[in-house]
């Protein structure tokens, strides 16, 4: 019996160590499994919080050692797509700048900084001059090349620590730290003078001219917060432009005007299919003839709350926000339709329509005419489009095109305020033109002052020389009509004779005037 028992307990120690060592065994191995499983685990929870920055450590060459390699590849790929996807949400895809959501957290950052550090910061808000011209005529695509290579030339021109971002459309922002009003203007400057040579865009074998304005606002001198401080460089900015001043600084109390403006803005997209605007028109008269040679068709808004706007306030406005050729083309087919009423109804005198500088750099201006004449019936050398001295000077090569066009459909062109545009003899020989209008500012003193009457004297001078009918526009004297009779001025226009007036009133007060013709012969015989 003992030696069984002896047997018995021995293979009861043989299986009670088995046991343990099969224990130890399966400890072992499991957390050689579980201990990088749980590491695995670890690291997917970090990748889910957006946490790329740590690898697992990698060691030996078994599949977990394989699965913890794919784990780092797949954590790279995602750190990389976010970076590029946060990327594409800041910039912008053309010029690879920062885009406007970025360019106001980058303003705020600016304005904490100078906040902490009790120093100055500048907005300069730029604005490209004729980019929508440019976007309208040689299309989206062209437009595009010219922003991109306007955003090199801005990158190229500004300073290491300044920073540059495009809000959107023509619109771009410089920030500029620790500064004044003196150092940020001369930088605006500097950005102006980097756009000035013509941009080469060689992918498209082609060179283009494009200006820019800026305004510019500091802080804390202007405003302190990011909103009010780009507001406020939209307000300088828009003044840069209506001035041709390049670049201008916030003026203190501008605030209203541009309230105004943004008002009148949207009313003006809504005026024309609510029937607020008008065509007026003033009499041209010939001094030889006695006659009235043209009616200069005038727009007039009448606004249900603020009254009638002057075009002065709102074609400057309708030029700004891209409703000029609507404007244009609704004054031009309104006017033809009723010159055209007017000459089946026995009254044979031509009309005068004044073009804005955008209209004479729309390329589809000149087929827009001919079809309207056409469709009203209408002799084009019955139609007088009047351009601004100023307006041609500003890029007379564009101009020049357009201007030929129209010539060529027998339309006939006046140069409107002349003697303020600062051209010179060469240049105005070089215009395809049949007419200048001598600028009102000359002529509404002329009865009274003897500076004037020189100028006048030698503008009709220039215009005859170059064999071109001359106009005085702003005759509100009998002295000023005596003068001008005198100095041989072929035509003239003004208040003496007439205001602006609705049709109705015009057909009326011309009857008058040929029924006085006698009279009126003598008075201006
Ligand atoms: N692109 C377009 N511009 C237009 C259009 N309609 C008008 N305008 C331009 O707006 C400016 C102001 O025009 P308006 O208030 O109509 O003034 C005209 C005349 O009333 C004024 N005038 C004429 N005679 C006299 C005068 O004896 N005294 C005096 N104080 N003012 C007088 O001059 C304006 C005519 O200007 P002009 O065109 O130079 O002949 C003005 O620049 C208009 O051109 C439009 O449809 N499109």
């Amino acid at each position: 019996m003992q030696p069984y028992q002896q047997l018995k307990r021995q293979i009861m120690l043989l299986a009670t160590l088995a046991a343990l060592l099969a224990l130890v065994v399966s400890v072992v191995v499991g957390r050689s499994v579980t201990r990088p499983v749980a590491r695995l685990a670890d690291a997917a929870r970090r990748i889910e919080a957006g946490d790329y920055a740590e690898n697992l450590a990698v060691a030996g060459d078994d599949e977990l050692s394989d699965l913890a390699n794919a784990f780092n590849r797949m954590q790279g790929g995602i750190a990389e797509r976010e970076q590029r996807i946060r990327h594409q949400a800041q910039h912008d895809t053309l010029t690879g700048l920062p885009n406007r959501v970025h360019a106001l957290s980058l303003l705020e950052a600016a304005l904490e900084h100078a906040r902490s550090s009790d120093t100055r910061c500048a907005v300069l808000l730029l604005d490209l001059d004729r980019f929508k011209e440019i976007n309208d005529t040689l299309g989206h695509a062209f437009g595009d090349s010219v922003l991109e290579e306007v955003g090199r030339r801005l990158r190229n021109a500004i300073d290491s620590d300044d920073r540059l971002a495009r809000l959107g459309g023509d619109e771009f922002l410089v920030l500029i730290g620790d500064t004044d009003q003196a150092s940020a203007q001369e930088r605006a400057w500097s950005i102006i003078r980097a756009l000035e040579a013509p941009l080469d865009l060689s992918e498209r074998q082609a060179q283009v001219s494009i200006g820019a304005s800026i305004g510019l606002t500091l802080y804390p001198l202007h405003a302190t917060s990011a909103d009010a401080l780009l507001r406020r460089a939209d307000i300088a900015m828009y003044e840069a432009k209506q001035a041709q001043r390049r670049v201008a600084v916030y003026q203190t109390g501008h605030d209203e005007t541009h309230l105004r403006r943004i008002g009148l803005i949207s009313d003006l997209r809504r005026a024309r299919e609510r029937d607020e605007l008008r065509v007026f028109y003033q009499p041209k008269v010939d001094l030889r003839s006695g006659r009235v040679a043209h009616a200069e068709a005038l727009l007039r808004w009448q606004h249900p709350a603020l009254g009638t706007i002057s075009p002065d306030e709102f074609i400057p406005l309708a030029e700004h926000c891209g409703l000029i050729h609507e404007i244009t083309a609704f004054v031009l087919a309104a006017g033809l339709q009723q010159a055209s009423a007017w000459r089946e109804d026995g009254l044979e005198i031509g009309l005068a329509v004044n073009l804005s500088p955008m209209d004479l750099l729309d390329a589809r201006l000149p087929d827009r005419v001919a079809g309207l004449l056409q469709a009203h019936r209408f002799p084009a050398q019955e139609l007088i489009l009047e351009i601004t001295e100023s307006t041609v000077m500003r890029d007379v090569q564009s101009a020049l095109i357009t201007m030929r066009a129209l010539r060529a459909l027998g339309v006939r062109l006046s140069i409107d305020d002349f003697g303020t545009g600062h051209s010179s003899l060469a240049q105005l020989r070089s215009l395809p033109v049949d007419e200048i209008k001598i600028d009102k500012s000359f002529v509404m003193r002329l009865d009274t002052n003897p500076e004037d009457t020189v100028i006048v004297r030698s503008a009709i001078e220039i215009g005859h020389n170059m064999g071109l009918v001359v106009i005085a526009e702003g005759v509100e004297q009998s002295g000023s009509l005596e003068i001008l009779q005198r100095l041989h001025c072929d035509m003239v226009q003004g208040y003496f004779f007439s205001k602006p007036v609705p049709a109705e009133d015009f057909r009326r007060w011309h009857d008058d005037f040929q029924a006085n013709a006698s009279t009126r012969s003598e008075q201006i015989a």
